[in-house]
């Protein structure tokens, strides 16, 4: 597979990353008008690192557009007299709907939105994929690309502003989780470094145990809280302080942001 990534910031980088250390393609060509955070990349074989988008297209068969809203259209544009029949555009930006990219490249161009997150670069995204009508039969070859690089849901469009939130942003949410826990491990008297290893290897637990087991958080957290214990002491405490309350109505928030994005 020939892919190109326009757009090597965050997100396009760790797309990158992901796909050198899998070496899922025949060639990739990484481009930004600023190039300096991937210029490493070009040492690895059949990766070229150039600011010239048009290039980038020419010599790939999957486009994947890893650019900030404000930024996409134009790029899309300066692209399109290069783009054929047989080129897999896909679009990671947030809240761009598939018919803005039509309204420019025309609905009879393959077009897959993708949304990963930024555990892509470790092969540990949750991705989730859906592709215009043109490009139906690309969507099983989607999945695989990015099945390499942790575990893909093919959704109906309507449901990807959500799937950013719950997984792109969902990065974001739980990092802020973990580090609370840190700072409240500091305050029981753990050094910082214990402190975040304590975290983070008991989140990794906590996510690997429903993962393998299959079960329901509730069943794990009974098999947790000791009648009159600490555990249920500790999560009744949150509770009164809102704790879900606060997670839903965050990602609310989010959701709402992310729709006015659409419109702008
Ligand atoms: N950061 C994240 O976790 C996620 C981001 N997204 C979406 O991915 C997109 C990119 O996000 P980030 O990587 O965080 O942004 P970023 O700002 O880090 O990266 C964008 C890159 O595009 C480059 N760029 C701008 N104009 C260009 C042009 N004309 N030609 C070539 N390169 C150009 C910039 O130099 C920059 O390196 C956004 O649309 C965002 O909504 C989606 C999922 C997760
Ligand atoms: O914060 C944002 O708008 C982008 C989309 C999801 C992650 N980063």
């Amino acid at each position: 597979m020939k892919i190109a990534i326009i757009g090597t910031g965050n997100l396009g980088s760790s797309i990158a990353k992901g796909l050198i250390s899998n070496k899922s393609f025949t060639s990739l060509y990484l481009s930004d008008k600023n190039t300096a955070a991937v210029k490493v990349f070009n040492e690895e074989d059949y990766v070229t690192v150039t600011s010239d988008n048009v290039l980038a297209v020419e010599k790939s068969d999957i486009v994947i557009f890893a650019l900030q809203p404000r930024h996409i259209d134009k790029v899309l544009e300066l692209v399109k007299p290069k783009l054929t029949d047989n080129h897999v555009v896909m679009s990671v930006a947030a809240g761009v709907e598939i018919s803005r990219i039509e309204r420019i490249l025309g609905s009879d161009t393959n077009i897959i939105r993708v949304m990963p997150n930024t555990a892509i670069s470790i092969g540990k995204s949750m991705t989730c994929i859906a592709a215009n009508s043109k490009a139906q039969d690309k969507v099983e070859m989607a999945e695989t690309i990015f099945n390499q690089l942790g575990t893909t849901l093919i959704i109906p469009e309507e449901l990807i502003q959500a799937a950013t939130v719950i997984c792109a942003s969902g990065i974001a949410f739980w990092m802020r989780l973990v580090r609370a826990t840190t700072q409240g491990a500091i305050q029981l008297g753990f050094e910082a470094e214990q402190a975040h290893e304590l975290a983070t290897q008991t989140c990794y637990g906590a996510a690997s145990l429903l993962i393998e087991s299959g079960r329901h958080p509730e069943q794990e957290i009974d098999r947790v809280t000791t009648p009159s214990g600490c555990t249920i002491e500790g999560l009744n405490a949150m509770e009164h302080q809102g704790l879900s309350s606060a997670l839903i109505q965050g990602i609310v928030a989010s959701f709402e942001k992310i729709n006015q994005l659409k419109t702008t």
